[in-house]
């Protein structure tokens, strides 16, 4: 259950921000937060990572909505045997719902966390993202670990 909560407070804290940057900033307006790593930049994506598939609204509720329906039936199934499993299905059950709700209501993400790395213009997204890539990364870290698990067993 607490999982859930993860999960809400992630939806909150993206909401709020995407509010922030919709309402304070100007459309293109840049904040320096880390010279010259990471500044704040209003920008909006209709589409997915890096703008792909722009436009392509039903699909991506199609996909989100799927996504949702598997991370919640893994939550049930699974989230009470690992701590690690659930907070990494609680973060991508957040950062899906936090995108889901801009694609319903905007017609588009909002995004400003914008970061260079080696002067490149890496990407720009928001807290929903950060949340997905990092749940991701979670569950990558768990299924390593579980396959080392059984290599042990095995020997
Ligand atoms: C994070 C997943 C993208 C997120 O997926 C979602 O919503 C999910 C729940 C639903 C989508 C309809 C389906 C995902 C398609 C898979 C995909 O896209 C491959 C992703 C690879 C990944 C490997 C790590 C890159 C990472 C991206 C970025 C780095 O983020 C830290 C850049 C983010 C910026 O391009 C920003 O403009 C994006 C914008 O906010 C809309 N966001 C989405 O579509």
């Amino acid at each position: 259950m607490k999982y859930y909560i993860i999960a809400l407070v992630i939806i909150v804290f993206d909401q709020i921000t995407k509010r922030i940057v919709e309402t304070k900033m100007a459309l293109g307006e840049s904040i320096t937060i880390i010279e010259p790593f990471l500044y704040f930049t209003s920008h909006r994506n209709r589409g997915a990572a890096f703008g792909i598939l722009e436009g392509q609204m039903w699909l991506f509720y199609i996909i989100t909505v799927i996504v949702v329906i598997g991370i919640i039936y893994f939550m049930k199934k699974e989230a009470s045997k690992s701590r690690l499993y659930g907070i990494s299905l609680a973060l991508l059950l957040g950062g899906a719902i936090g995108n889901f709700i801009d694609r319903l209501f905007r017609g588009e993400v909002v995004d400003f966390v914008d970061t260079y790395i080696f002067g490149y213009d890496f990407a720009i997204f928001n807290v929903a993202d950060a949340s997905l890539c990092i749940g991701v990364g979670l569950l990558f870290i768990k299924m390593l670990s579980d396959e080392r698990k059984q290599k042990k067993e095995i020997k």
